[in-house]
């Protein structure tokens, strides 16, 4: 589903280049739900944004469902991007429209004509429970209501993957378990794949079946939940993979 090739990015900064990306490789198949973790500015957000080609890299390419997105042309590029959904920690919601608007203006800029964007608004919105708030807006939401609209304007689309930027870290733990039910479930019902980016261990252990570990900008370990599971929510010391799955291994990177 998803194929990074030596993908590189830095960026510029007063006293020169840093490489926040550098020279990644990863390969999520069709289904998963892949958690990239690491600590702050481990290159984390930014690899993430250079799946969609929000970053555009340096180097290397990136294919998503057998499209190599590296060397489309714009406009091709962006009709790809629409079946691609991203999520945020923030929701970067309008706040001056309303719920449905929110979600419909993702269907508008795809040029879906308006009944069949109403009617998508609405099944939207009720797979994320929020049918009865389609005329309130932003403000007079919980996070995790805003979340689920958000969640709602990703789906619009029908995407095939939906990329998480931090999407529980602005939430409480229990809204934070609301909102990982509501992925899941995108995942097992709809069959959209999903990485997620995150620094609370608790969500990977939680949803995720593959784990990649960003460190200075490169995956320096990577393991999956088939290998013998994951462990339960809780604290737990050592590297990010015992953490995790409770076992010491070496690095497959
Ligand atoms: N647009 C940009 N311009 C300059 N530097 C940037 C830009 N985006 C990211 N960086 C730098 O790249 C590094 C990696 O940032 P990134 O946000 O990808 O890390 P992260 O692992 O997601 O961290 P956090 O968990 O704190 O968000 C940081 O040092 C950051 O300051």
């Amino acid at each position: 589903m998803l194929s990074l090739s030596q993908v590189s990015k830095s960026f510029t900064l007063k006293d020169g280049p840093y490489t926040a990306v550098d020279q990644v490789s990863l390969e999520v198949q069709a289904g998963a739900i892949h958690g990239i973790i690491g600590t702050s500015g481990a290159g984390k957000s930014t690899l993430l944004r250079l799946i969609n080609l929000l970053e555009r890299p340096d180097e290397g390419t990136v294919m998503v469902d057998g499209q190599r997105l590296t060397e489309l042309p714009d406009k091709e590029l962006r009709r790809q991007r629409q079946r691609i959904g991203m999520i945020f920690q923030h929701f970067n919601l309008i706040g001056n429209a309303t719920v449905s608007r929110n979600v419909a203006i993702s269907l508008e800029l795809a040029g879906v004509p308006r009944a069949r964007r109403m009617k998508r608004v609405e099944e939207c919105l009720q797979f994320v429970g929020l049918a009865d708030k389609a005329g309130q807006y932003p403000a007079q939401l919980s996070g995790g209501q805003r979340q689920r609209v958000a969640i709602a304007r990703a789906l619009a689309n029908s995407p095939k993957l939906l990329l998480c930027d931090e999407p529980t870290s602005a939430l409480d733990p229990g809204t934070t378990a609301d909102i990982l039910e509501v992925l899941r479930n995108i995942n097992a019902s709809l069959g959209v794949t999903i990485v997620i980016v995150t620094h609370e261990l608790d969500v990977v252990r939680s949803i995720c079946s593959e784990v990649s570990v960003m460190e200075s900008g490169r995956i320096v370990d990577s393991f999956s939940r088939e290998e013998g599971g994951f462990l339960p929510p809780g604290t737990h010391s050592g590297s990010f993979r015992e953490r995790i799955t409770g076992r010491t291994g070496a690095s497959h990177v």
